[in-house]
């Protein structure tokens, strides 16, 4: 780096950590156990741990399992606060986050065991003379697997139309019964207009599920606001639930009457009766198939808090200036390095990450990674930095940059 290089660097620092000192969400990194010396850019994979997580796990691994046994179902019950309404407990904090009303979310079951749900259901209501489900041909893989799979079970009545992002609202035809989207690209990082396109597929009598995976959490989902019809996504990403942490559903309430296609005696009316046939539990609480898994959707729970306190708008703010400042340091690097930002510049288009094509993009992330800047590779040619406002601070960002630019020249890449 030339001397003109480091006085530019610096001052670019402390202008970072000017505006870092007037950020209103700096106070929440301290809620986050997150390993030194690491820049972790990777919350849009696995959310880091919050603080209050691993107390909630011991207390409910030592009392409420180890001392309370089987009584645990049922303790608290009446309060509501027994594992039993644990799923309803987490769909009541996830609510004003996706902009839904509580029985309008059911939590549990992977992401995408509740796409099979939603789109079993959607297809359902959907008149029998439309033959289309449209997808964005480059969807999350489980996305398209799913719509594939349910097709067959379906005797192939349908077609999966995967067809380019660019291209989508062209397709919107009198064909189509159900549109499977997901907001947020997995590897651009593009932002679709979830209501705008909810509207123009409304209008045409297409019913819509929206895969939100890298939406909760990331910025203000407004579900009813865009009279969304299903959607679903994921407790592990910007949500913090750890690990595998259930996903969840949101069926919209004037859907509430569509018969349930995966349905379990936890998504019954009364459980406990052992009816032989399946009357459905009020509200999106039908979709709950199994015995609720008390210790994620406990280590989800108090996750769900870390966001008791937070103004969506500012968090979107934040995060909007986070990917600013690290696209705009990036661009000295990418003049000189064969790196493409493929991240929309406009805020609209945008989620919470920012992601470059590289030639040797997965040999460089295994370099990042090797000096603590954690992101992720995604084939073919994806450099992918996922930014969580709520422990990020513009220092990191340049953090990042710096480690991202000693990896280039290192490499000579
Ligand atoms: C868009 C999208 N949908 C779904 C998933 C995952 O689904 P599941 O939780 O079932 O593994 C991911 C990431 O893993 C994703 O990025
Ligand atoms: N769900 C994951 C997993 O079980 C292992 C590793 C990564 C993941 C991911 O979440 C991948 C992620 N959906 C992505 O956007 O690429």
């Amino acid at each position: 780096m030339t001397v003109f290089d480091r006085l530019f660097a610096d001052s670019a620092l402390s202008q970072l950590q000017e505006k870092d000192a007037r950020d209103p969400l700096a106070h929440k990194r301290a809620e986050f156990i997150l390993p030194d010396g690491v820049v972790y850019l990777d919350g849009n994979s696995l959310g880091a741990l919050p603080r209050r997580v691993p107390a909630r796990l011991a207390q409910v691994a030592e009392q409420e399992w180890g001392a309370g046994l089987i009584r645990s179902w049922t303790a608290g019950a009446g309060t509501g606060q027994g594992w039993m309404n644990l799923p309803d407990r987490v769909a009541a904090k996830l609510a004003p986050l996706v902009g839904a009303q509580p029985h309008e979310l059911s939590v549990g079951d992977s992401t995408g065991v509740n796409i099979f749900k939603a789109l079993a259901a959607a297809l359902h209501l959907a008149p029998p003379e439309r033959r289309v489900i449209l997808t964005d041909a480059d969807n999350f893989p489980t996305d398209l697997y799913v719509a594939q799979g349910l097709n067959a079970l379906l005797d192939g009545r349908y077609e999966v139309r995967r067809v380019p992002g660019a291209e989508l609202e062209g397709h919107l035809t009198d064909e189509v019964a159900v549109t499977l989207l997901t907001e947020v690209d997995y590897r651009t990082g593009r932002r679709m207009d979830l209501a705008g396109f909810t509207a123009r597929a409304h209008a045409q009598g297409i019913l819509t599920v929206w895969d939100l995976a890298h939406s909760a959490g990331a910025f203000p989902v407004d579900l009813n606001g865009a009279d969304v019809d299903f959607a679903l996504g994921c407790g592990y990403k910007y949500l913090n639930g750890g690990p595998g942490a259930p996903a969840f559903l949101f069926v919209a309430q004037r859907h509430h009457a569509a018969p349930v296609f995966l349905s379990g005696w936890m998504g019954h009316a009364d459980p406990f009766e052992m009816a032989r046939d399946f009357t459905p539990a009020p509200g999106a609480r039908r979709y709950v198939v199994g015995t609720p898994m008390v210790l994620s959707l406990s280590a989800l729970d108090a996750a769900l808090d870390v966001f008791a306190d937070v103004d969506m708008a500012e968090l979107r703010a934040k995060s909007l200036s986070l990917t600013d400042a690290f696209i705009e340091l990036m661009e000295p690097l990418a003049a000189q390095h064969p790196l493409t930002l493929v991240t929309p510049r406009a805020h609209a288009e945008r989620g919470s990450q920012v992601s470059y094509q590289h030639p040797q993009a997965r040999a460089v992330m295994d370099a990042l990674i090797g000096r603590g800047i954690l992101g992720d590779f995604r084939t073919p040619d994806i450099l992918r930095f996922g930014f969580t406002p709520l422990y990020h601070s513009h220092a990191d960002v340049w953090r990042a940059v710096q480690g991202i630019r000693a990896v280039l020249e290192e490499r000579g890449a």
